[in-house]
Order: C-alpha cells, then sequence, then structure tokens
C-alpha cells in the first residue's frame, strides 16, 4: 500500500514537474525567436514577458480588455517587474516594447529621426497602406497634413463650419426627443459623419451616409480584433467592409474628375476638390488610391472618436447633477450676456466656456479614447538606460499616463475641477497625441463637443434604459446597449 502511494506521488510530481517545465519551454520560445539574433543588446532590453508562441501576449490582452478591469493587462507587468514604464512583449504578431510613463511617451512621440508610424500589418490592410498611418514618406507625410489640417484647424477655418454643426446639433436633438428608445452612441456618430462629410465632400445623400457609416462601425470591430481572415470573425468582416468603402469612394472620385473634366467648377471646394488638385514640387498629383486612403481615414478618425466622446461627456454630466448645474450655468450666462439680436454661438463665446473645456478635458482623460497608439524603432535607439532594437514596434500605452495617481489623484474619477490652475507637464495630457502626429483633428472635435453640450445643457436630459449597463473596451470604451435611452426636452417635462 505504501509503495503505490509512494509511486503516485512520484507520478504526480513528475507530471507536476513536466508541466512546470513545458510551461517554462513555451513562455521561452518568444524569446529565442526575437532576441538570440540581437546578440550582446539583448541583456539591455526592458524587463516583460513575451509571452506564448506565436501569439505573444494578445490573449492576456485581449482577455483584460474583453473583462471589466481593462487596466489589469498593464498591472500585470507592473506588478511582476515593477513600475520601470517599459517593458518587453509580443503584440498583434511582433516583438514590441510596451511604453507606460509620460517621460518615455513624449520621447517616442517627439522623435521623429529615431521613430515612425508602427502600427500592425492587419490595421494597414484596413486603414489603408497610403493614409497617413502607412508607407508614405515623411515628406509625403508632411506635405499632405498641411494641405488636409489646414481647412480643420485655426479661427478662419472652424468659423465655416460652426452654423453648420450647429444647426445639425439643434436639429437632432429635437428630433431625437421625438423618436423614444434610441442608441444615443449611435445617433451620435451619425451626426458626427455627417459633420466630417459635409467637411471633405460636401455632402452626399441621407442614404449613402448612411451606408458609410455602417461600413466604418463594421471596419473599426475589425481593427483591435485578432487579424484572423476567416468567415465569421471580425477581422475577415472588417476586411469586407474596407472594400465596400474603397467601392464607394472610387465612384465618388470618378464622378469628380468626370465633373472637373467636363469643366464643371460650380462644386463647393471641399477637402476632396483640395486633395484632387494638390500636386508636388515636380507637379504630381495624387492618385486615386492615395486619394482615398486618405478619404477612408480622415472619415473614420473623424467621426468615431467625436461621437464617442460626445456621448461620454454628456453620461459624466448626467451622472454627476452637480457638475451638470454648473456647466448648465455657464451656458445659461452665455445667453444672458450676448446681444439680443444675436442668433447662434459664435467662436468667442465658446473659447470662453471655461468649465465645458475641464468638463472635455476631464473626458478625454478618463476615456483616453485612443489608449494605444503605434511606432517602430528606426535604428536601436536608448530610452531610460534600455535599448529598444531597429524594427521593433512601440506600444504608447496613453490609457496608463492618464490614470497615474501621482499625476491625477484618485484618477477614475470625474472631476473637472482638478483642472483649475492645472497646466499639465508635458507627456501627462495625451488625448490627442503629441509631435508630427498630433491629431489635426483636435480643435474640431473641442468645437463641435462644446457645441453639442451647450445645447444639450440648455435644454434636454438623458433617460437611459440601461444604467447599470456593462462596457465593452474594445474597440472604444461603450456601454454595451450603445447607450439605450431617450432625450428629453426639459422644459417639456
Ligand atoms: C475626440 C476626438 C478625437 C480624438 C480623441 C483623437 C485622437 C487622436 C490621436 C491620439 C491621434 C494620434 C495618433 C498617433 O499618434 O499615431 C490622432 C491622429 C489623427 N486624427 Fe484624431 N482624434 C479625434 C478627432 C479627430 C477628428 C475630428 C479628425 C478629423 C478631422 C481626426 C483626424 C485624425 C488624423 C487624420 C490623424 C492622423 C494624423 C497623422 O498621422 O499625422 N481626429 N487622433
Amino acid at each position: 500500500m505504501e509503495y503505490l502511494l509512494g509511486l503516485s506521488w512520484a507520478v504526480f510530481v513528475a507530471i507536476f514537474g513536466g508541466l512546470v517545465g513545458l510551461k517554462w519551454l513555451l513562455r521561452s520560445v518568444n524569446c529565442w525567436v526575437y532576441e538570440t539574433n540581437l546578440g550582446e543588446k539583448r541583456f539591455n532590453l526592458p524587463p516583460g514577458d513575451m509571452g506564448w508562441p506565436f501569439i505573444g501576449n494578445m490573449w492576456s490582452f485581449l482577455r483584460a480588455f474583453k473583462s471589466t478591469n481593462p487596466d489589469s493587462f498593464i498591472s500585470s507587468f507592473v506588478s511582476r517587474f515593477g513600475p520601470i514604464g517599459l517593458y518587453k512583449a509580443l503584440m498583434f504578431g511582433n516583438p514590441s516594447v510596451i511604453v507606460t510613463v509620460p517621460e518615455a511617451c513624449k520621447r517616442v512621440l517627439t522623435d521623429d529621426e529615431y521613430f515612425k508610424p508602427g502600427w500592425p500589418r492587419s490595421t494597414l490592410k484596413l486603414i489603408g497602406r497610403k493614409s497617413f498611418i502607412g508607407s508614405i514618406t515623411y515628406e509625403e507625410h508632411k506635405r499632405l497634413r498641411r494641405l488636409t489640417s489646414a481647412p480643420v484647424n485655426g479661427h478662419e477655418a472652424l468659423s465655416i463650419y460652426l452654423s453648420y454643426i450647429e444647426e445639425n446639433v439643434k436639429l437632432d436633438l429635437e428630433k431625437w426627443a421625438g423618436m423614444g428608445q434610441i442608441e444615443f452612441l449611435t445617433e451620435l456618430r451619425r451626426l458626427t459623419f455627417r459633420i466630417i462629410m459635409y467637411i471633405f465632400l460636401s455632402s452626399e445623400s441621407e442614404q449613402v451616409m448612411e451606408a458609410l457609416e455602417k461600413e466604418y462601425t463594421t471596419l473599426n470591430y475589425g481593427v483591435r480584433a485578432m487579424a484572423i481572415n476567416l468567415p465569421g470573425f471580425a477581422y475577415y468582416k472588417a476586411l469586407k467592409a474596407r472594400r465596400n468603402l474603397v467601392a464607394i469612394f472610387q465612384s465618388i472620385v470618378d464622378e469628380r474628375r468626370k465633373r472637373r473634366k467636363e469643366g464643371q467648377t460650380t462644386l463647393k471646394k471641399d477637402m476632396m476638390e483640395a486633395l484632387l488638385e494638390v500636386q508636388d514640387e515636380n507637379g504630381r498629383k495624387l492618385d486615386d488610391e492615395e486619394i482615398i486612403d486618405v478619404l477612408v481615414m480622415y472619415l473614420n478618425a473623424g467621426h468615431e472618436s467625436s461621437g464617442h466622446i460626445t456621448m461620454w461627456a454628456t453620461l459624466f454630466l448626467q451622472e454627476h447633477p452637480e457638475v451638470f448645474q454648473k456647466a448648465k450655468a455657464e451656458q445659461e450666462a452665455v445667453i444672458r450676456n450676448r446681444p439680443p439680436t444675436q442668433k447662434g454661438l459664435t467662436l468667442k463665446e465658446i473659447r470662453q466656456m471655461d468649465y465645458l473645456s475641464k468638463v472635455i478635458d476631464e473626458t478625454l482623460r478618463v476615456v483616453t479614447f485612443s489608449f494605444v497608439v503605434f511606432r517602430e524603432a528606426k535604428a536601436d535607439v536608448n530610452i531610460s538606460g534600455y535599448t529598444i532594437p531597429k524594427g521593433w514596434k512601440v506600444l504608447v500605452w496613453f490609457r496608463n499616463v492618464h490614470f497615474d495617481p501621482e499625476i491625477y489623484p484618485d484618477p477614475k474619477k470625474f472631476n473637472p475641477s482638478r483642472w483649475d490652475g492645472l497646466t499639465p507637464k508635458a507627456g501627462t495630457f495625451l488625448p490627442f497625441g503629441a509631435g508630427s502626429r498630433l491629431c489635426p483633428g483636435n480643435d474640431l472635435a473641442k468645437l463641435e463637443i462644446a457645441i453639442f453640450l451647450h445645447y444639450f445643457l440648455l435644454d434636454y436630459k438623458l433617460e437611459r434604459q440601461n444604467p447599470g449597463c456593462g462596457l465593452m473596451y474594445l474597440p472604444h470604451q461603450r456601454p454595451k446597449d450603445n447607450c439605450l435611452g431617450k432625450i428629453k426636452r426639459v422644459s417639456q417635462l
């Protein structure tokens, strides 16, 4: 009997030992594959863990971001390797360094000599290789960026769109108030999409717009999913959505080229016209693929983010009655202080909305719409004493910076007053990124959000169907029910 017990104990120990050994072996595979060819440099990599063969750390990333605590992904690095702020990992199929602290984030974002865009190949296939995040040269990016950001930045440009945005906000709020139950987020995305369509393509029919917006929703679900190109998977559907988007934009480009050939110059000077006209120093114009990829990227970046942040700002206001009251009082004062003949908002009034701009900044911080951006090291580079090898990806993890309790005490709390007298240090507030890739739509986004909140605060309320509804974090943070509820006019309550 004793012999049998001893034997089964030995078998148990052998199996257990075998499993531990196998785990160690499997967890070491990626280090051998990606680190041994680095020679001496491998001893100077940041600490971290390269995860399982093939999938790397994607399983833990997706598990965390599909749970109620997405931040557990980075916390597991911090608890295992210390609060260093640089961790090696294998993400989206690439050896990578995740950067989570302000100083290092700022360095990566602003150092164009050592870093270039490094988005996963699967993302490039969706957004377009000729878009800003694709394979265009540094100079080409600079040129196209100058051309496309001028119409959405600065006083003069934005004042052209103010009344269009205002009209659409007012009409939509009125319409929603008569609609009963709506998906608030879906409606906001339609609104912000209409605005960016107006800027880029003058206008298209409501039907075309709705079809395009639907394709974008599918596209975005694929952006941060596993790149599995098989029927039923999000990435497969997203690729199909991209093909549909390209086909729609191609027909718009064809139509515009035809009209220009026929000498029809009555069209409004929108961004599409600017893209058709622009030439480089050698007189070369953009081809269809270049124009379409820039459009796919801009129309996507230009509506998803503003739609989501507008929804979150509205929700936070609703959930914090004292903040709501203070913000509403500020908007009432705007109306009180204007000449009685004035119709509608002015840019000057919007700039003076001090408290509302804190509400917006706090929303941008708490939500961090773009929780990570991707770069690639152009050469071996040293940051904080660690080497990031040439060709490795760098994941700049904004979300962690915005939740750092040393910078933002009680970081998960929505508290617009924390911005009283606070000028954030470089690298500590990055909702729009930084450096040469800083979001060119930041002024436009803040304008849209402020106009919406102005009219909402003055006369509306949101009644959610499921106030305790859980959240999704991929591709972007949102309530699972897309914020189902009713918009009600306060004067009619
Ligand atoms: C609240 C709204 C928005 C947020 C939070 C946001 C966030 C960001 C961030 C973080 C980046 C930097 C990406 C990187 O470093 O790689 C970015 C880039 C970009 N954004 Fe926005 N964005 C918003 C609104 C807009 C709007 C309204 C537009 C369109 C007018 C826009 C167009 C772009 C474009 C084209 C880029 C790429 C810039 C480049 O690579 O040079 N964004 N955005």
